[in-house]
């Protein structure tokens, strides 16, 4: 009996606290709803705290106030988080675009650091998204972020734009398939794609499905051969010039979403930053036989890109297999007594090597010169050879090349190259 009166007791007790507790939330957002009020009470459409943190660019008469709400009604898709995509990104959530979607599946790394401005040493390893997210946030906290940690392909693309409306979709990616995939999810869902590049020096950007003017597919009917596309990992990049188009594609997104004249469409910009020039290429119109944007378009729903493009959407490596089990040898099984033939470009050699190698590029063992002096010089370091590259390709295909002109040496491949020598022997050997 006394314990349920004790029990009713602290029931009630309990209820005159939450009771309590509500009328001070009561309280607290009354003030708040009245410091609102006084706060924007000589506002517009834009409360005092967007008045004060946008008004730079708001006192351009091509924004204005009007070009800021359209900024905060915004939504844009944003596909990699890499080289472009950090500077696009990075422009857009400054300048209030209300809501970002950030795509991109991989995390990030130390090489990244030299251009993908929203990473840093505290977030390597980290999804790129996540990573992304978080500085943007402490940038601007007023807009939507969306970090999606996925691979787009056609199936998640395909949902995304279900889901969602956007008004611009930005492409970040770094290769042939994600670009076809992209172009052909806008043209079908009627959605403007401001597209970037960027390798070593040279940037180049132009806006697609966009009134009226050309797509991608239009320029480009077939996919390049694999084997011609070069990858920033493969030729390197310098961080500024992906900087540069990045931020671009924020301006002319901005442009888009405010809808101001002179947006880079049915035109391409390319910039040189080793001699600092930009120029303009007037793009062909969009093609009445293109297969999406066309009169009669055979693509009516996305496709498998990888299989259209015969190369994977992403720009790694990914290891091939053209000689026997008995020609090749894990780097941990080195007999360190033989000769071993790096075949890196000599740039790459420089940067670094193993002490007991030499240096002979496999770009003149597939040209064919040099070959009787290279054989020479394998036939007088005896009769076993080892042959590494990088990540365990090249080497390969050197081997295939000269066989058939030291039919007296054997030539052993190091599986997996560097990367691998690095993992399994030495990991103080760096890996780029
Ligand atoms: N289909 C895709 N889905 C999601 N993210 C993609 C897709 N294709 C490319 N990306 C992302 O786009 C970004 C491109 O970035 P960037 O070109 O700067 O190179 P990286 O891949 O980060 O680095 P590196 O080429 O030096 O190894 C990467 O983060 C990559 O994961
Ligand atoms: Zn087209």
């Amino acid at each position: 009996m006394c314990d349920g009166d004790a029990k009713i007791c602290t029931l009630e007790e309990e209820i005159a606290e939450l009771r309590r507790l509500l009328r001070d939330k009561e309280e607290c957002l009354r003030a708040l709803k009245i410091e609102k009020t006084l706060r924007n009470k000589f506002s517009g459409d834009l409360d005092r705290d967007e008045v004060v943190r946008y008004s730079r660019q708001l006192l351009i008469p091509e924004v204005g106030v009007d070009g800021q709400v359209a900024l905060k009604k915004g939504k844009v898709l944003i596909i990699g988080i890499g080289g472009l995509g950090c500077p696009a990104s990075l422009y857009l959530a400054s300048a209030g675009v209300g809501e970002l979607t950030l795509v991109d599946n991989d995390v990030v790394e130390i090489s990244n650091l030299h251009r993908q401005v929203l990473h840093d040493e505290s977030t390597v390893g980290i999804p790129k998204v996540l990573s992304a997210c978080e500085k943007l946030k402490k940038i601007n906290p007023n807009i939507k972020l969306i970090p999606k940690q996925l691979h787009a392909n056609s199936e998640t693309v395909k949902l995304l734009l279900e889901e969602n409306q956007f008004d611009v979709v930005i492409d970040g990616s770094d290769n042939v398939a994600t670009r076809y995939l992209l172009n052909d999810a806008c043209v079908l869902n009627g959605v403007p794609l401001v597209s970037g590049s960027a390798l070593q020096f040279e940037g180049q950007l132009t806006v697609y499905n966009y009134k009226g003017g050309p797509c991608y597919r239009c320029l480009f009917p077939t996919p390049p051969p694999p084997e011609t596309v070069t990858s920033c990992g493969d030729g390197g990049v310098l961080g500024p010039v992906p900087g540069m188009i990045g931020v671009l594609q924020a301006l002319e997104t901005i442009k888009i979403l405010t809808k101001s004249e002179g947006v880079v469409a049915g035109r391409l910009m390319t910039f040189d930053g080793a001699d600092l020039t930009f120029r303009n290429i007037k793009l062909r119109p969009r093609s009445a036989t293109c297969a999406v944007c066309g009169d009669n378009p055979t693509v009516k729903e996305l496709i498998d890109y990888e299989q259209f493009c015969g190369s994977r959407a992403d720009d790694k490596v990914h290891n091939i297999s053209i000689l026997g089990a008995d020609e090749q040898i894990k780097p941990d099984k080195l007999d360190e007594r033989l000769l071993i033939v790096d075949v890196r470009p000599e740039l790459e050699y420089r940067m670094c090597h193993l002490p007991n190698s030499v240096n002979i590029p496999y770009s003149k063992i597939q040209s064919g010169k040099a070959l009787d002096a290279i054989a020479e010089s394998l036939n007088r370091n005896g009769q076993e050879v080892y042959v590494l590259c990088r990540r365990g390709n090249d080497s390969q295909r050197a081997i295939a090349a000269l066989k058939p002109h030291l039919p007296g040496v054997k030539l052993i491949n190091i599986k997996g190259g560097l990367h691998s020598y690095s993992k399994l022997v030495d990991d103080h050997f760096p890996v780029y």
